[in-house]
């Protein structure tokens, strides 16, 4: 039939020879930033709460196991006090979070993507895909149409959105883009993760100190990678991380252990007591099911990045697994100097330990392991599992 091989070519584009890499890494945090030391008196007295001394005492305690110095925010004082029902425990509000959540999110994110974009060293044209993320600021349309304007990349860029995955999803952005880096020869996708606590900030109150936590862990910051298989040599192209494989599974015995409603008061987060005990118990299976093909089986002989949901969860992964001390080193970085941005740490991580990997003359982009592991944990309680292999440092 004449027409048959003309369609067999339209249904077959060319596939990449090789694995998704990831070719650049950039990063932004917005200017305001508080210290971790200073911050239970900071909010107790931004939301008028210094009368509950008991409820403060307990922030406080919880504040310093976070293990967290620094955290940044798109919003400040003068924003809380221009818009006082953010600083109420409860109000409707959710006109005012949406409001400065669909303007910064666009804005941190257009921040980290320049630094990936000058990074990698290649015009913007040939951005092929966008795949954005946020917990934050659904809007129509959406921040990755917004962040497609501001950089003014080719308004053909396939673009995906993602709004309301949580923490797990700096894995689940690098299982989409190497779908489609290795689907599509030279497809060069930009990745995006941006989150604000803009839906998160309210007063404390005595009836529900779960939001205690959440108060104390989450920050607000912005990441961006360059993703695409085949480098381009010749126009210095440069792989930093292979992404050899992923996986998504939902823990058993899990439901209900971490999510968030929005509503007109904001979103409210559960995290229950456990999670870090089920992550814990949960991690090994993981491991072994990723790392089987490969037949690695000492959890030591790999580099880690783990997304820092809390220092309790690092804590307890630490011990279950048997890791040496070291092994966490730039996941408790990340969470002391940035708290908890949710989908973005674990790019965090990724930057962190390809510059000490530099810096330190170590021979690989993985502390001078050839294989890594990066773990995406959030509302389920979900797992991405990310295989990573490094690259020579010469
Ligand atoms: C949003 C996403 O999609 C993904 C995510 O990242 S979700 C975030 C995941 N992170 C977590 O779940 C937090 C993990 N937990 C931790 O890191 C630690 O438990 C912590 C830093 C919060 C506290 O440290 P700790 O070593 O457990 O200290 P501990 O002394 O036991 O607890 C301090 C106080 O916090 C309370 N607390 C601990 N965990 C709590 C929780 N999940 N909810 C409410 N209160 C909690 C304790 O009851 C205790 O209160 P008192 O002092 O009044 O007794």
């Amino acid at each position: 039939m004449p027409g048959l091989e003309n369609r067999k070519k339209v249904e077959a584009p060319k596939r990449a020879e090789g694995l998704a890499t990831i070719m650049a890494i950039g990063r932004a945090n917005p200017p305001n930033a508080i210290e971790q030391s200073t911050f239970p008196d900071f909010y107790f007295r931004v939301t008028n709460s210094e009368h509950l001394v008991g409820l403060k005492k307990k922030f406080q305690r919880i504040c310093e196991k976070t293990a967290i110095r620094r955290r940044h925010f798109v919003w400040n004082e003068e924003i809380l006090n221009a818009n006082p029902c953010l600083r109420t425990h409860m109000e409707p509000s959710l006109n005012v979070r949406q409001k400065i959540a669909v303007a910064e999110i666009p804005k941190l994110s257009a921040e980290a993507a320049s630094k990936a974009i000058e990074e990698w060293g290649q015009p913007k044209s040939r951005i092929t895909h966008l795949i954005f993320c946020t917990t934050s600021g659904m809007d129509l349309p959406g921040a990755d149409y917004k962040l497609t304007r501001i950089l003014g990349l080719n308004p053909n860029v396939q673009r995906v959105m993602l709004y309301q995955q949580g923490c797990f999803a700096g894995g689940t952005v690098l299982r989409l883009a190497k779908c489609f880096a290795e689907s599509q020869k030279g497809a060069r996708v930009l990745v995006v993760c941006s989150e604000t606590t803009t839906v998160l900030v309210r007063a404390p109150s005595e009836d529900y100190q779960d939001d205690l936590v959440t108060e104390a862990l989450f920050a607000d910051g912005a990441s961006a990678l360059i993703v695409g298989a085949d480098p381009d040599e010749e126009a210095k192209e440069r792989p930093i991380f292979t992404i050899v494989s992923t996986t998504q599974v939902i823990l058993p015995d899990s439901d209900g252990a971490i999510g968030g409603h929005l509503g007109e008061g904001g979103l409210t987060a559960t995290l229950h007591r456990d999670v870090p005990l089920i992550i814990s118990k949960n991690v090994s299976k993981c491991l072994e099911e990723a790392f089987a093909p490969l037949g690695i089986s000492d959890w030591n002989s790999i580099f880690w990045a783990p997304h820092p949901g809390g220092r309790a969860i690092l804590d307890q992964v630490e011990e279950r697994v048997g890791l040496k001390p070291e092994k966490l080193w730039a996941s408790r970085h990340v969470l002391a100097e940035f708290g908890n941005m949710s989908s973005v740490c674990v790019h965090f991580v990724l930057d962190e330990i390809r510059n000490r990997s530099t810096k330190e003359g170590k021979t690989t982009t993985g502390e001078g392991f050839d294989w890594g592991v990066l773990f995406g944990f959030g509302p389920g309680l979900t797992v991405e599992t990310v295989i990573l292999r490094s690259v020579p440092l010469n």
